[in-house]
């Protein structure tokens, strides 16, 4: 955490260097923005960049502040095991044979994005976002927020504020999840908000599937009372479409529905 926000803390032309608008670009740097149409500010600035293999991908990342690709490699080699410990027992206990659990978690991906939420002028709190309500489109993400309250998620059409507690990890469902698990686990719906007072930071490690995994449940978790919802695609289908469709939750499952074909 300390190592994100010393390069949050470069200056500006420093991270600017790192700037790219192309999500496909291996390493990036995204910056805040505003959203004309609706009038709002979405204040995040994110660097975003791939973690596994780590071989492949560590020598494209900063070397600005000198610690980073030792400290960053550490976290999400750790963060990655835990998240195949986690999702092999979640799979286990949803009943999916052997063979299921390795064709989605053999060549997984891992994408990283470090946030940094800076404070917002008192004026405009009412106009600004650190991110709108998403879901994320990952088997599950793993969370290190910092102490700093912002984090929302969406529980019985509120927005229930997520207390942070010190050293503690945050996992979401992400919609490939819920896609996976035939709706047994739902993607959940989350959003960040921004106070004048303090800074915010959050590292997020996405995990993912191969593209041409097979998304649609498997047989195992289908039954009488769990009747298929949705059909096979890929994680590639799934992808493109989310990039036509531009919706920023797990409605972008509703193309894969046995009842949308
Ligand atoms: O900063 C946070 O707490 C959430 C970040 C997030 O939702 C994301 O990176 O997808
Ligand atoms: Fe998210």
């Amino acid at each position: 955490m300390s190592t994100a926000r010393e390069f949050f803390h470069l200056p500006e032309e420093e991270r600017m260097k790192l700037y790219s608008p192309d999500p496909t670009s291996l390493i990036r740097l995204a910056t805040g923005f505003k959203d004309e149409k609706q009038n709002v500010f979405v204040s995040r600035e994110s660097l975003k960049f791939h973690a596994h293999p780590i071989e492949k991908y560590v020598n494209l990342w900063p070397t600005n502040p000198s610690s980073y690709r030792e400290v960053v490699s550490e976290y999400f080699v750790a963060a990655k095991r835990a998240e195949i410990t986690l999702l092999e027992a979640l799979f286990e206990g949803l009943g999916m044979q052997r063979k299921s659990i390795d064709q989605i978690l053999d060549n997984h991906g891992q994408y990283a994005s470090l946030n940094y939420y800076p404070t917002c002028d008192k004026s405009n709190l009412g106009l600004t976002f650190g991110l709108r309500g998403h879901t994320d489109p990952t088997i599950i993400t793993m969370l290190l927020p910092d102490e700093v309250p912002g984090l929302e998620i969406l529980q019985d059409d509120d927005w229930v504020p997520v207390k942070p507690i010190p050293n503690t990890l945050i996992v979401h469902v992400g919609d490939v999840l819920q896609g996976l698990s035939n709706c047994r686990y739902k993607s959940l719906l989350h959003r960040v908000i921004v106070n004048s007072e303090t800074e915010r930071l959050s590292v997020a490690s996405y995990c993912y599937p191969s593209n041409d995994t097979q998304m649609g449940p498997p047989k195992e978790l289908i039954d009488e009372d769990h009747p298929l919802i949705y059909k096979d695609y890929t994680y590639e289908d799934f992808y493109t479409t989310m990039w036509k469709q531009r919706l920023p939750d797990a409605a972008r499952l509703d193309a894969f529905k046995i009842s949308a074909a």
